[in-house]
């Protein structure tokens, strides 16, 4: 998967038609370390829309075969590339936490989830498909059944850059389709190293592809060629928008799945400790950088006192340093860029009113000044109207509201152009039901934190956090097939 090295930097390689091979531009660009800039991690292709025509064109042909196989024998492959991913942990966990920053245990935590979503999509290969539908003429047989797109574009972030890919690949894969991935330039090494997984475990030529390089040539080329029939993307909401449109206007099927500004609501009967941890951990860890990462905090005002004392007693125990590290808890931002991002929405929450309460610099002493790190924020006396409240941040930074009711605590969340993930604090049952029925989110979660997604359960988010589809567990099948109705007399 990678060219011969200078020093220890890898050259990663773009993966068409079976092969590892260097872009037509000649051109490499580096993956930098964002907890230290003087370690390259190594260096990805500049690829030009000639190679993504290449590896569309090699998708498109082995789509043919790929989707004749039984689906046993599909999930054949995958279940071997997860045993290989498994024995790989190590060494990919290691270069996530050096690619983008999260911590090792984190890394390796996502690692074994990449593991898991193979296996489970491999065990589709074996679950029944369609129903089997009484028709009106009694002589006939009538059933639905479920078709491939053909070629799908997979456009994949930086925050999960194994489990991402792999969420979208692998059901992708098990219902017949082939694959051209586009990973983040943030995250390429890593993703290397997953499609190198599914390489090694016999993948046919051209089943799966990779072509690194900028969003708008490669992202945007994969949406617009005639040959590619499905989009699957998880990022920002402009890119999701354009991309969207772009695929509406070629009329194929998309699913897009993007911010969230996802609240928890502390009830004055809640847990407080269990509520402390839940949104230190749903909020901060992963630097904030999760499309589903607490970042509303609204609490009753009867224990709103005592638990913003309890938080930032919390707060003030993380360590931030180098994902390796094994002191480290919070990891850097992923880049320069979303550093400046993190630190340009704590100096607006300042000038808009809010009262900084605890961190918000960057990390600036010792070896932390060679990396993109900041401290954990945490702001009181936010208002609804805020950036911060309003606008996804994606670090780590933590808004204190303060509601007098839970009725005014379902509005206060509810007011937002999102709707991923959303959890609420409480031990009363009524609150609870209400929550749920009331809450405007895909995923909502009571007792437990914003964060977490289980791979067997449907994914995606309300407003505008999704294309309004559903990615993973069975839900999965709906955006990678189209339903086929038959009819035999
Ligand atoms: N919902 C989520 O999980 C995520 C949300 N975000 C949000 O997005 C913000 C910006 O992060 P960023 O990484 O820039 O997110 P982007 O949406 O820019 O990137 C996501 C993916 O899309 C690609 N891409 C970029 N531009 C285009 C384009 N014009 N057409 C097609 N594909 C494109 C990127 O490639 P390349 O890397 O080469 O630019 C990457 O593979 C974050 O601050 C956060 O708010 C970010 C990541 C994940
Ligand atoms: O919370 C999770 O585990 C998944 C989050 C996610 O999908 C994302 O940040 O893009």
């Amino acid at each position: 998967m990678t060219t011969s090295t200078e020093k220890t930097v890898q050259t990663v390689l773009n993966y068409i038609d079976g092969q590892w091979v260097e872009a037509s531009t000649g051109q490499t660009a580096e993956s930098l370390n964002p907890a230290n800039v003087d370690d390259v991690v190594g260096r990805y292709q500049l690829s030009s829309s000639e190679d993504l025509d290449q590896a569309v064109e090699a998708a498109w042909k082995a789509q043919k075969e790929w989707r004749k196989l039984p689906g046993s024998a599909r999930g054949d492959i995958l279940f071997k590339a997860a045993d290989i991913m498994e024995k790989r942990i190590d060494e990919i966990a290691r270069t996530m936490t050096r690619e983008m920053g999260k911590t090792f245990p984190e890394a390796k935590g996502e690692t074994a989830r990449g593991v898991a979503i193979l296996r489970y999509y491999a065990g589709e290969g074996m679950r029944p498909v369609g129903d089997v539908i009484p028709s009106t003429d009694s002589s006939a047989i009538m059933f639905t059944t479920r078709t491939p797109l053909g070629v799908v574009g997979v456009i994949t972030p930086w925050n999960f850059p194994v489990a991402i890919p792999m969420w979208k690949a692998a059901p992708a894969l098990i219902y017949g389709n082939a694959v051209v991935m586009k990973p983040a330039s943030e995250a390429a090494v890593t993703c290397a190293k997953v499609i190198d997984c599914l390489h090694e475990a016999g993948i046919p030529a051209g089943v799966i592809n990779m072509v690194t390089g900028s969003g708008s040539v490669v992202g945007q080329g994969l949406a617009e060629h005639p040959k590619v029939s499905g989009i699957t993307f998880t990022g920002s909401n402009g890119v999701g928008k354009k991309l969207g449109q772009l695929a509406l206007e070629r009329g194929i099927k998309y699913q897009l799945e993007m911010g969230g500004k996802n609240p928890v609501i502390v009830a004055e009967d809640a847990d407080l400790d269990l509520a402390v941890d839940a949104t230190i951990s749903g909020g901060l860890k992963s630097t904030g950088q999760k499309c589903t990462a607490t970042s509303r905090v609204i609490v009753h005002e009867d224990v709103y006192e005592e638990f913003r004392e309890k938080l930032l007693a919390k707060v003030a125990e993380i360590t931030v340093g180098d994902g390796l590290n094994e002191g480290s808890w919070m990891g850097p931002s992923v880049s320069e860029n979303q550093l400046n991002t993190v630190l340009s929405y704590v100096q607006k929450g300042k000038e808009e009113g809010a009262k900084l309460l605890y961190g918000g610099n960057r990390c600036e002493k010792g070896a932390n000044a060679k990396g993109f790190f900041v401290e954990p924020a945490v702001f009181d006396e936010v208002t609804p109207d805020m950036a911060i409240a309003r606008e996804e941040i994606f670090g780590p930074v933590l808004a204190l509201m303060k509601v007098s009711s839970f009725e005014e605590a379902l509005d206060v969340a509810n007011d937002s152009d999102y709707g991923l993930s959303a959890s609420v604090f409480t031990t009363n049952i009524s609150k609870a039901l209400s929550f749920i029925n009331e809450m405007d989110a895909g995923l909502v979660r009571i007792n437990a934190e914003s964060a977490g997604v289980e791979l067997q359960a449907p994914f995606g988010g309300m407003k505008q956090s999704s294309s309004h589809s559903r990615e993973q567990g069975r839900a999965a099948i709906e955006f990678f097939t189209s339903i086929k109705t038959v009819f035999v007399k």
